[in-house]
């Protein structure tokens, strides 16, 4: 739909009628990274901080999460029914819907029927057209994700904001009012929009200390570095302030910023973000497991293990690595170990052969229940524990090779489908400058991304290689796959009478 813009000039003009205070700092335009605010004049800091070194305070009244959305929906009784129909999911729901009707409110005022004004309604007008997560990425674009732990997760999120937003459309058509001011007037809401919503909230929500997850103007301008010069919390007025980090050094025309958080991976971080900062992620992935498409029990386990099944992998930190070896290396760039966890990669490897069994029980009230049992023991409510579970087995060394050979399989899978899809050269993409550079940006960011799981895949799959040789190092193992060999070369002497150098 049609987006009435405010230029960034007007943002002290709204600032100033809604109470929100900037000192000696300003939103500017900056090179590369959307909007962003820098210090007006070089600052004299102490090491303490307290409100009156606040740089930006915002009003408590314009924040905004689900207690705001609810307030609102008191003053607002057309905002209430559609609330009420659609909402009070999660925080993100009610605020998506708050940011939809304002979006609309903002476009075409002058038809408004129901809604009313906020100043939200004003402020989204100074948000970016666009955000480059990958959910905004053409179609073109999301291949550069091929094999990257982002692919099946993209896809994952669009489905789900599909399905999110023709909910939205089917419980509001069934308001009159709404009805027509979402879908009837002017140029309908579109599934894009909506995405642009979800990239907006995603990418500005902030974790406030006592208000929670919420989104709050002005503050939402501050972008990220991995060693930030502010920190934003909520004062005992419960306003929003940022604040200046104790012993900073900030100069006239330096850039402010914060972290976003260092645990993110990077594939969080073009998830959420739009952009990776090497320096500041978390080098680690989250891949899809899929069951054996030939195990019978499968439909069972994952019925049992009750959410979707993933591996893990990270780098284990350098400290972390160092504690293990309780040695005091001191080889500064030396890169931890790449670990891994799949509860339910271990699920997945044990059978009924092995002590598993699946019981369907009838209760008093009729219903019935899916109980897991493992060594006869009911396991129903750990059936993410199996690690732990398989290790007082007798074969548990051969169970954790299964596991292991298993795991290392789909990474090794992962990084050849990685490996296999090249990035196609930006310059590819004709035409308008914009579209061009927004390529260009598309290609660095999917580029960098690839490095980065290229080379912890690489690691995780030379770790597990070394869990895979002490294992089948055993003697256990080594037991174990004499017997598997013998009673194999027994059916392979029956079988060679089927090989097609027996019939010549
Ligand atoms: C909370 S907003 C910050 C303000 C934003 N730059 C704007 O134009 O409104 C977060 C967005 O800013 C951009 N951003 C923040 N830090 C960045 C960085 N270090 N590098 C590149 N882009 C960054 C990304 O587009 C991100 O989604």
């Amino acid at each position: 739909m049609y987006r009435p813009t405010l230029s960034i000039q007007s943002l002290p003009a709204w600032a100033h009628l809604n109470d929100v205070s900037f000192h000696n700092v300003k939103v500017i335009n900056t090179k590369g990274k959307g909007y962003g605010v820098v210090s007006d004049e070089d600052l004299n800091l102490t090491n303490e901080t307290n409100d009156a070194s606040a740089l930006i305070a915002v009003p408590h009244d314009l924040v905004l999460n689900a207690a705001a959305v609810e307030e609102y929906a008191k003053e607002d009784k057309g905002f209430r029914l559609l609330l009420d129909a659609i909402g009070h999911r999660s925080t993100r729901a009610d605020v998506l819907l708050f940011l939809l009707v304002q979006m609309v409110l903002g476009s075409r005022p002058s038809h408004a029927n129901v809604g009313l004004s906020n100043p939200w309604t004003e402020y989204l007008k100074f948000l970016p057209e666009t955000v480059l997560v990958p959910t905004l990425w053409t179609e073109e674009e999301r291949l550069l994700l091929r094999g990257t732990s982002l692919e099946a997760a993209v896809n994952a999120k669009i489905s789900a904001l599909d399905a999110e937003f023709d909910l939205v459309r089917e419980k509001s058509s069934d308001i009159i009012a709404w009805n027509d001011m979402l879908w009837m007037e002017g140029v309908p809401v579109s599934f894009t929009d909506w995405i642009r919503l979800d990239a907006l909230y995603r990418s500005r929500c902030l974790e406030l200390p006592r208000s929670g997850e919420s989104m709050v103007p002005c503050i939402d301008m501050i972008n990220h570095a991995a060693t930030p010069s502010a920190y934003y919390d909520e004062n005992t007025k419960d306003e929003v302030v940022l604040l200046p980090r104790p012993g900073v050094g900030i100069s006239k025309d330096d850039e402010i910023t914060i972290s976003y958080g260092d645990a993110k991976s990077a594939a969080e971080m073009l998830f959420s973000y739009g952009f990776i900062d090497p320096a500041s992620s978390a080098e680690s992935l989250v891949l899809p497991l899929n069951p054996f498409p030939d195990d019978p029990l499968a439909k069972a386990k994952l019925v049992a293990f009750g959410e979707a099944p993933k591996i893990h992998v990270a780098r284990q930190g350098r400290e972390e690595k160092e504690k293990e070896e309780s040695g005091n290396s001191s080889t500064p760039n030396k890169k931890g170990p790449v670990g891994w966890t799949s509860p339910f990669a271990h699920l997945m490897c044990v059978n009924e052969e092995d002590g598993l069994e699946f019981r369907v029980l009838q209760q008093t009230d009729g219903a019935r229940q899916l109980r897991v049992f493992w060594q006869e023991e009911d396991v129903t409510d750990r059936t993410g524990d199996f690690e732990a579970l398989i290790r007082t087995h007798p074969l548990a060394a051969v169970l954790s090779l299964r596991v292991v050979t298993v795991v290392q399989g789909a990474l090794q899978a992962q990084l050849e489908r990685l490996a296999s899809s090249t990035v196609p050269d930006a310059a590819a993409a004709a035409g308008d400058p914009a579209v061009q550079q927004r390529r260009e940006d598309c290609v660095r960011t999917a580029t960098v991304l690839r490095e980065i799981e290229t080379k912890i895949l690489e690691d995780a799959i030379e770790g597990l290689e070394g869990e895979k040789n002490a294992l089948l190092a055993d003697k256990n193992v080594v037991a174990y796959l004499g017997l598997t060999e013998a009673a194999e070369s027994g059916l392979a002497g029956d079988e060679a009478s089927n090989e097609p150098d027996d019939f010549s």
